[in-house]
């Protein structure tokens, strides 16, 4: 498909606030974007949801595109984020996925041991061409006014969601594979991991400036530990890192790499030697413990979704407040999590604005 011609055909950046901050420069504002940043918080988004199924969206490049841009147009963010889900991959292997009202996704042939020998691994990232399509198709359109990011979902976070066949309390049958079938646990997670790598360079070489790895599944940390996460997930998490990079080396390219494991404090220290350049962080850690740990790195985070319910002022306070203990070097503002579909487009107006008037 695409060749690096395409990169250099887009049109110059002009807002390279996070890129700048990733290279370590000082940027002119705090920059800012946050997770499902597209999404139903949106009444734009809301009605266009009326109009298109969540996967015919993901599908088509012309309608992704335009759900990508929505919350562009409407507020100051300092990145757009590609409309996509983390699921695209396993419907690529062949698992049929559907996105339920009030309920979540949903799949019909969720994987087990028996037929784990099924799954359609050959070319399987070829048929995410369409998600390199709709990167091209945005980047173009945004006519350099943010970055496009690009993303994935982890290794272990895909399993969970292929075993469980939708979300869990518990992840109690994929978790089994951890301590009762590890051999084929490892060969599911070589499996993703080489489909992942694949999906990543198309993103790049479509026109991604930056990538994200969601490992949100352990969004509690009850549900891994260091043991299982050390065996499962950091073999997995570095060997995307150090692949990817080396690609984008290759390429002549710098796309920074952003990895956001979800309820893993007790990786923190792990994690940040793992290659990646950014580190996301969410809500349940404090801004202070983080720097204790992770210094100077470069950090992506971490407001509770929930404090932008708080009243205006409350907000600025709390931005305050987690940017005092950040510090305004080596960060890049986000959410700790996804926003809820229930904020208010006001609160979301007053969080970037309390974040683009911090001082530097
Ligand atoms: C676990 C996970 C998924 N998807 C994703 C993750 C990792 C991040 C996380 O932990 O939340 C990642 C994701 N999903 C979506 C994006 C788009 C880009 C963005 O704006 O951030 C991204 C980056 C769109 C979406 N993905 C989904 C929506 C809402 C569904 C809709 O519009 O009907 C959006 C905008 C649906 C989705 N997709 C998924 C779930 C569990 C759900 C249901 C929960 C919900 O309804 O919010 C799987």
């Amino acid at each position: 498909m695409t060749d690096l011609t395409k990169q250099q055909d887009f049109p110059p950046l002009k807002n390279d606030r996070i890129l700048k901050v990733i290279k370590g420069e000082e940027p002119d504002k705090l920059p800012i974007w946050v997770m499902r940043q597209a999404g139903r918080y949106m009444p734009k988004f809301r009605e266009f949801r009326k109009l298109h199924s969540f996967f015919e969206i993901c599908q088509t490049p012309e309608l992704a595109c335009e759900v990508t841009l929505m919350p562009i147009e409407r507020f100051d963010f300092d990145a757009a984020i590609i409309f996509s889900d983390i699921l695209v991959i396993p419907q690529a292997l062949g698992l049929e996925v559907e996105m339920k009202e009030s309920v979540g996704p949903v799949i019909k042939n969720p994987v087990t041991i028996e037929n784990l020998n099924d799954l359609n691994t050959e070319g399987a990232a070829d048929r995410l061409n369409y998600v390199g399509e709709a990167i091209t198709l945005t980047r173009k359109r945004l006519n350099g006014k943010v970055p496009l990011i690009g993303f994935a979902g982890a290794p272990w976070t895909l399993m969970g969601y292929m075993i469980e066949g939708g979300g869990s309390k518990t992840y109690s049958k994929s978790k089994k594979w951890l301590y009762a079938h590890e051999t084929e646990a490892h060969r599911l997670l070589k499996i993703l991991t080489d489909v992942i790598i694949d999906y990543l360079i198309l993103q790049v070489k479509s026109g991604a400036q930056l990538l994200q790895i969601f490992e949100s599944t352990n969004r509690n940390a009850e549900y891994l530990n260091e043991y299982l996460f050390d065996r499962f997930c950091q073999p997995y998490l570095q060997r995307i890192a150090i692949e990817v990079k080396n690609k984008i080396a290759e390429l002549k390219l710098d796309v920074p790499m952003i990895l956001f494991a979800k309820g893993s404090h007790y990786s923190l220290e792990k994690q940040k030697s793992l290659g990646y350049d950014v580190i996301g962080i969410d809500w349940t850690i404090s801004p202070k413990t983080v720097r204790q740990i992770l210094g100077d790195q470069v950090v992506q985070g971490n407001l509770d979704p929930c404090a932008l319910y708080a009243s205006p002022e409350g907000i600025r306070a709390h931005v305050d407040e987690m940017i005092k203990g950040f510090g305004t070097g080596n960060l890049v503002v986000n959410l700790g999590h996804g926003i809820y579909p229930d904020m208010s487009e006001e609160a979301v107006e007053i969080f970037i604005d309390a974040v683009h008037s911090v001082k530097l």
